[in-house]
């Protein structure tokens, strides 16, 4: 089996051999400040290929700030210095293309935030102005992609109507459809559940589970009980410095350090 090596800086894909063993992303003295405020301090993270890794930690420690990092959403609106390395690439560099990154590392946000326009167009949209014409790949993509995120049974027979027609649960599910259908092989994901109720947030979990068989999951959540059920490393972060970072049950039931105990046992505050 091979896997695709795409060269950012230009756009075109060049084989590689597939190595189980490279990391997904990693970052290497990763800082982020906006103005004055040093938000984010000592990024050394290494995230493994085809896990779910959550970042948690008390509101305001820099977790979403690094995870917009890692697909450079944080371009304008704060100054990141470090290394980002993907696939043999440091993508935190100017000359990188930021929309290329964007393709390979798709994020889902904390609120469902469909277009305004049918399902089909929601997952084709970015194709379309991406070059793709094909009328038949263009539908493929879409039950693909759908069905990727447990929505194609819900929704075959609407995918003309109104993605703002479904419900909270259902438009968070085309996000992620939406997201997959650029083919990305890591997923961003900014809170994802904070909107939904307990069984569209249930349903979300399932779908990344089954997700993680062909993607890498980099998550935030407030939610000790969705990382603990989800994901294979956690992340905490504290007042903007990773202080933890290891199997997550290894952080949930025996912390290296105190701040982590007190946080995921809600010893804080
Ligand atoms: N767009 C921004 N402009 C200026 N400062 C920002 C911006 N986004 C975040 N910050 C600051 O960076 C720090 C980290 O914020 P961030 O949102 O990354 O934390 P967080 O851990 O994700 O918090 P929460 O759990 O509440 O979402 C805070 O001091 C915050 O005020």
């Amino acid at each position: 089996m091979s896997i695709e090596q795409y060269d950012l800086t230009k756009n075109y894909i060049r084989p590689l051999d597939a190595d189980k063993h490279e990391l997904a992303i990693e970052t290497k003295d990763l800082q982020v400040f906006y103005g004055e405020n040093h938000a984010f301090h000592d990024g050394n993270l290494k995230f493994e290929r085809y896990k779910i890794t959550s970042l948690i930690g008390a509101s305001g420690c820099g977790k979403s700030t690094y995870l917009r990092s890692l697909n450079r959403m944080n371009d304008g609106i704060g100054r990141v210095t470090g290394q980002i390395m993907y696939r043999g690439l440091d993508i935190n560099t100017k000359k990188i293309n930021v929309y290329e990154v964007r393709k390979h590392i798709g994020m889902v946000f904390q609120r469902p935030n469909p277009f305004s326009k049918s399902i089909r167009e929601n997952i084709i949209f970015a194709l379309k102005e991406d070059g793709q014409k094909n009328k038949k790949k263009l539908d493929e993509i879409v039950e693909k992609s759908l069905r990727s995120a447990a929505l194609w049974d819900e929704v075959k027979d609407d995918l003309d109507k109104s993605a703002l027609a479904l419900s909270g649960g259902q438009q968070q599910r085309l996000c992620i459809a939406r997201a997959i259908a650029m083919a990305p092989d890591i997923l961003l994901m900014d809170e994802p559940c904070s909107a939904l109720d307990p069984i569209s947030t249930l349903k979300i979990e399932e779908t990344m589970i089954e997700l993680k068989k062909n993607y890498t999951i980099i998550i935030v959540t407030h939610n000790m009980q969705q990382a603990s059920r989800v994901s294979d490393y956690t992340a905490f972060f504290h007042l903007g410095h990773v202080i933890e970072f290891d199997k997550t049950r290894k952080v949930f039931t025996n912390p290296k350090i105190q701040a982590t105990d007190d946080y995921v046992s809600g010893n804080f505050g």
